[in-house]
């Protein structure tokens, strides 16, 4: 199945971190915009925006996500930039969860902003 049409499980339970092969497994199925940061524990997207209203709009849409997931990324949102970055709180790592918003994140930019690069 596809990362984007997974669902979230719920963090309240433990779940141990990825190892590294299945990290680097899973970011190959995200865009290559996203990077392992922190030492493996985080990924990371900047995405750029013409202006401070586009940023916002998706910076809201990531929201959206996030809730329904229950799953949240830190969001650094400024003029033309939202930087996104997931990780799981419970274990401080990687967990499926992650890579799950991140697809859904990355849906939502392919469905809204088919043009940028
Ligand atoms: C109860 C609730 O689902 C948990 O506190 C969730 C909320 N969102 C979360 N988001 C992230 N990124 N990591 C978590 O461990 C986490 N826990």
């Amino acid at each position: 199945m596809d990362l984007k049409d997974k669902k979230c499980i719920p963090c309240s339970t433990y779940v141990p971190p990825l190892s590294q092969e299945e990290k680097e497994r899973l970011l190959k199925s995200l865009s290559p915009e996203w990077k392992l940061t922190e030492n493996n524990s985080r990924i990371r997207r900047d995405v750029k925006f013409k202006n401070f209203k586009r940023a916002l709009e998706f910076t809201n849409e990531v929201g959206r996500i996030a809730e329904e997931e229950k799953h949240h990324p830190e969001i650094h949102l400024g003029w033309g930039h939202c930087d996104i970055e997931l990780w799981t709180h419970t274990n401080n790592n990687l967990v499926e969860n992650d890579f799950i918003v991140a697809a859904k994140i990355d849906e939502a930019h392919a469905r809204l902003y088919p043009a940028s690069p």
